[in-house]
């Protein structure tokens, strides 16, 4: 037993889409271990909320026409819903736009600014010159510093998954309207993480959870821990303390919606949220495996600078894949909770079931509807749901009912062995051993009773056949208790259909060895379904048409242009009379064209093909009524044309006069 109640949390979802089954990843073995930890008698505060701030919800606003704050409502109620669907039931669903996490982030920055960790530093950021805006995080895109992928601006999200801080992405774009984006130097704060090396060292050999949170971590940490840039210039968020211009990082008030949320089930149910936070509370936080830098990084030392207790369990899932490819949304390898599962009738227990018996949670979980559907048959239908039925049927068809006698000792034994193997499993976060010693002990069940052939024996020895009955009810009670955690619904089921009235969740899991209350049985009810290869075909092309349309829309349509379009583009022939490097880029010449009427500065990225020396004197066809921009420092006014990899410059065939038109 724990010396105090224990805090669960789980990754907070974000208020941008709807709930698909990646998110359940971290939700339902959350809800699951909750659950368990309550059958053994402890207390437990389960907290989660909706995450709302960030530039990903104001662009999907934007583009939407609703304001950030009705889009995060919208999701919030989506989240809520589809939680308690699934079964996963927490004690308080905040959002973290909430004022109890306004109030609490600034509180914590207040603190850490007292304690020196925060510094003010003057940055170079991204600013669009068409739209007047810096361009924080998803607002620009460009070339990711470290591996040379396309990357959005705070993440490489589709190359080397590196976090990037304000300023280090390259040829950034603005998002909004595709206008070069310039460099502008602007004051931000930083939180000082790479003060708290040491603190991080000692932590993550000490908090407990799954192994690959903390060896990612530890190998973070003995690498390099950078300074954070947690202020942003937006309007949607939480201020900072003192800069009304200035909004936090949202990935500073997305943890602290943690406390957050624990402050506000506290207040409602007239508990202190300080018993959690500033003791020695014990705290667990489920997440996916992404966002573990998050949570074994930034997190701890966001907690430790303001004073406040940290995590002791940190839990991180591997990530969902479909049908062997990565999750993606854009590429529609997604299965949505609501559209693709809930809404077609198909229950919340077997998909809980699956995901937690399908793979050790570390582990990457690769989704198939065909293999979705196997563990439905093979192990749900065939060997759970059989075995409680051939007991409750037999003994209600029978008159037995629940007969007054004792089960035998080596059937309780076997239960006792189970409990053992499931604590074992759950304190390593083994979700999947759990529930595999739980279907272990249901086929134990069904050999016995196969073995035992009751229906044979009730013909010879009926006491005999009345006792295995006995023992065959012993064990489908044990699994009531043992399965709610995984299958709430389904072990409601089987504790009515053995006469109780009240919650099997009330029940402690030692209780599965205690005598069944003697009386008589109504006919059963069967617990699951068999999912017939019809209905999962079906399932498969709703997927398989969806990453065609998908495929569909990636292949950009021809777009012909007029004449008239043509026609606006000023083309004109120039002659280089000058070319230098410019200073601090590998890419980048400054070039003086000749356009007869006038000598234009051109910025050109061909550099690395070219002697600044041996462009003198050529040729070359400019656009001349490019808008202008600013690169590097230096003012481009035009573009000149260059094809292939090796920016083979386009010059005229024969010699034509600077300032000579195109046509
Ligand atoms: N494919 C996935 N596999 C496992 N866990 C996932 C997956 N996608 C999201 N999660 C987890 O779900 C929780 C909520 O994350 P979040 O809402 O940010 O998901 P998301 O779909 O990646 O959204 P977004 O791309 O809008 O940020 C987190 O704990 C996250 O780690
Ligand atoms: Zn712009």
């Amino acid at each position: 037993m724990s010396k105090g109640p224990i805090l669960v949390t789980c990754g907070l979802p974000y208020t941008n889409g709807p709930c698909h089954l990646g998110h359940l990843r971290t939700y339902v073995p959350g809800d699951m271990y909750v659950r368990y930890l309550r059958h053994r008698g402890e207390e437990v505060v389960f907290v989660c909320g909706s995450d709302n701030h960030g530039t990903p919800i104001v662009v999907s606003a934007e583009e939407q026409g609703v304001t950030p704050k009705e889009l995060s409502l919208k999701y919030h109620h989506h989240f809520e819903e589809t939680f308690i669907k699934m079964g996963i039931r927490f004690d308080r669903f905040g959002m973290t736009d909430g004022k109890a996490n306004h109030h609490r982030t600034r509180e914590m920055m207040q603190r850490l600014i007292d304690k020196g960790y925060i510094y003010s530093a003057t940055v170079s950021q991204s600013y669009c010159t068409t739209c007047s805006r810096f361009l924080p995080d998803r607002y620009v895109e460009g070339i990711c510093p470290h591996c040379g992928a396309v990357a959005r601006g705070d993440e490489c999200d589709q190359g080397c998954g590196k976090h990037l801080e304000p300023g280090e992405i390259r040829d950034p774009v603005c998002k909004v309207c595709g206008t070069r984006a310039e460099l502008r130097s602007q004051e931000h704060f930083f939180f000082k993480l790479s003060a708290f090396k040491e603190f991080l060292g000692t932590f993550l050999k000490g908090v407990r959870g799954t192994d690959n949170a903390k060896n990612y971590a530890l190998g973070w940490v003995n690498d390099d821990l950078h300074d954070w840039c947690i202020t942003r210039t937006l309007d949607w968020g939480v201020k900072f303390p003192g800069r009304d211009d200035l909004v936090v990082y949202v990935w500073v008030d997305a943890p602290v919606g943690y406390i957050a949320f624990t402050e506000e089930w506290a207040a409602a149910h007239g508990r202190d949220w300080r018993e959690f936070w500033c003791g020695d509370g014990e705290i667990t936080h489920f997440i996916g495996g992404d966002i573990t830098y998050h949570h074994c990084i930034f997190w701890p030392a966001l907690l430790k600078g303001a004073g406040y207790g940290v995590p002791s369990a940190i839990v991180a899932s591997g990530m969902l894949k479909i049908d062997d490819h990565k999750f993606s949304k854009s590429r529609g390898y997604v299965v949505w909770t609501n559209d693709d599962y809930l809404d077609l009738g198909l229950p919340a227990d077997y998909l809980r079931y699956y995901l937690l018996a399908y793979t050790s949670h570390t582990k990457e979980l690769n989704f198939s509807w065909q293999a979705f559907a196997d563990r439905v048959n093979n192990e749900l239908v065939n060997t759970f749901g059989n075995f409680v039925h051939r007991t409750l049927h037999f003994a209600h068809a029978q008159g037995i009912g629940i007969p007054d006698l004792d089960a035998d000792q080596e059937i309780l034994q076997r239960i006792d062995e189970t409990i053992a193997a499931v604590d074992t499993a759950m304190d390593a976060f083994e979700f999947k051993n759990a529930v595999d010693a739980v279907m272990t002990l249901a086929a134990f069940g069904n050999n016995y009773i196969q073995t035992a052939a009751p229906w044979k024996l009730i013909k010879t020895d009926r006491p005999a056949a009345v006792q295995v009955i006995r023992n065959c009810l012993q064990l489908v009670r044990a699994l009531a208790l043992l399965i709610d955690p995984t299958m709430p619904e389904t072990a409601s089921k089987i504790w009515m259909m053995l006469g109780e009235t009240d919650q099997v969740r009330d029940h402690r899991t030692s209780e599965a060895t205690e005598p069944l209350t003697a009386g008589e049985l109504a006919p059963p009810t069967t617990l699951f379904a068999r999912m017939e290869e019809k209905e999962v075909a079906t399932l498969e092309k709703t997927l398989m048409m969806r990453v065609e349309e998908a495929e569909k829309r990636g292949q950009p349509t021809e777009e012909l242009i007029s004449i008239d379009e043509f026609g606006k583009m000023k083309l004109i022939v120039g002659t280089v009379i000058s070319a230098e490097k410019i200073p601090k880029s590998s890419k980048l010449l400054k070039l003086i064209v000749d356009l007869g009427s006038e000598r234009r500065q051109i910025v050109s990225g061909i550099a690395k093909f070219y002697d600044p020396e041996h462009l003198v004197g050529s040729s070359v066809v400019v656009i001349a009524n490019l808008q202008p921009v600013t690169i590097f420092g230096v003012e481009s006014r035009g573009m000149i044309l260059a094809a292939g990899d090796n920016a083979a410059l386009l010059t005229p065939n024969q010699a034509v006069e600077p300032g000579t038109p195109i046509r």
